[in-house]
């Protein structure tokens, strides 16, 4: 990967009045019967990762495995009880308190689930706020603020309040908010799951095209793995505060390193996850193609073409045939069946 914009090391974030017995030179070490006994919660352990710049890193688990505590130690909302966190290299809990506050309101914006408007604010001040408390004048917020408000397709409602807006209006307040500063890390924890699943897609789509405009580093926690295949570049899978796996979709459903791993992703939309690469099978001398496909075309963009088709489908890389695609493959994919014949 590229250079890590934001890495941890040994991370582990600690609960409860007997905490730092588990913490020696800064290293984490206890069993859970240990940490039991002693009635700790290691909300999250052992935690090492690195997010390249511009990546969407995705943070899923189930309700209590530590995804909220992880990202409140990336963003410097709370300091880890023991290991590193590293933000373009420099650990944030070495840096001086001026510097840290600094970054956190200069180069982090967040987003929440509950979307945490101030009510008795207009949207135009709701979104201003974070400039306000850089202590940015006047007009010049303002026109930041408009500027963030037409981003999102608000413009019109500057003068309404929060409770004068739908759930979803609020969240777009609250990314535009997020994204005055101008953040170089957003952190979105579980941004939609208040919101009903349609007008939870739309967001998904809000989301995709602003990094796409905007190319953030964005940190994203959610429950849905739906959601997370949409907007993940890699995706880290916690449980019991450490992270199990960290991949891509694909790999985790292909390769999952742990059963909890397996279990997690076995719902997971397979034909929306994998690509021909990955299903494809070792051609033939003087096969007979019906056309070509890209090696790195997900199934559900071509499974219909393949389906409907008597003769199978080219894999091709870089304008070379790699393998092949037949209706049997499609079938044995939308059914999770494993084929011996499936190149590597
Ligand atoms: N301030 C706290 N004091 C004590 N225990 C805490 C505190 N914050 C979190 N925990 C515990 O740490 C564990 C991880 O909590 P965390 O909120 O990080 O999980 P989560 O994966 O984000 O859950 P959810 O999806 O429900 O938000 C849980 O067992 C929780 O009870």
């Amino acid at each position: 990967m590229s250079h890590p914009i934001l890495a941890c090391r040994g991370v582990a974030k600690l609960f409860g009045a007997n905490a730092g017995r588990f913490v020696k030179d800064g290293r984490f070490s206890g069993s859970p019967e240990e940490l039991a006994a002693a009635g700790v919660t290691a909300a999250v352990r052992d935690v090492d990762l690195d997010i390249a710049r511009g990546e969407t890193f995705v943070i899923m688990g189930l309700s209590g495995s530590g995804k909220s505590t992880l990202v409140r130690c990336l963003s410097a909302l709370t300091p880890p009880s023991a290991g590193e966190v590293l933000f373009e290299d420099h650990d944030l809990m070495k840096m001086p308190e001026g510097d840290l506050i600094r970054i956190r309101r200069h180069q982090m914006g967040m987003v929440f689930q509950h979307f945490a408007l101030l009510p008795h604010l207009t949207v135009l001040g709701n979104v201003a706020f974070p400039l306000d408390v850089q202590g940015m004048p006047r007009a010049k917020r303002e026109e930041r603020a408009h500027e963030m408000i037409k981003l999102v397709g608000l413009q019109g409602r500057e003068g309404r309040f929060p409770r004068e807006l739908s759930g979803g209006q609020q969240q777009r307040v609250g990314i535009a908010r997020s994204l005055a500063v101008g953040p170089d890390l957003w952190f979105l924890d579980e941004p939609f799951s208040a919101l009903d699943p349609l007008i939870r897609r739309e967001m998904q789509d809000e989301v995709l095209r602003l990094q796409g405009m905007l190319k953030k580093t964005i940190i994203f926690i959610t429950h849905d793995f739906d959601e997370a295949v949409r907007v993940a570049d890699r995706i880290a899978i916690m449980k019991d505060g450490r992270i199990e796996q960290i991949g891509t979709a694909e790999e985790l459903v292909l390769n999952p390193a742990t059963d909890y791993v397996r279990a997690f992703t076995r719902e997971a939309p397979r034909a929306k996850i994998l690509t021909a690469r990955s299903i494809m099978a070792t051609p033939v001398d003087g096969a007979d193609f019906a056309g070509e496909i890209q090696a790195g075309a997900r199934i559900a963009a071509f499974a219909h073409d393949v389906e409907a088709s008597p003769k199978p489908y080219a894999v091709v890389e870089d304008g070379k045939v790699i393998g092949v695609v037949d209706r049997l493959a499609m079938i044995d994919v939308l059914v999770g069946r494993e084929r011996k014949s499936v190149a590597a």
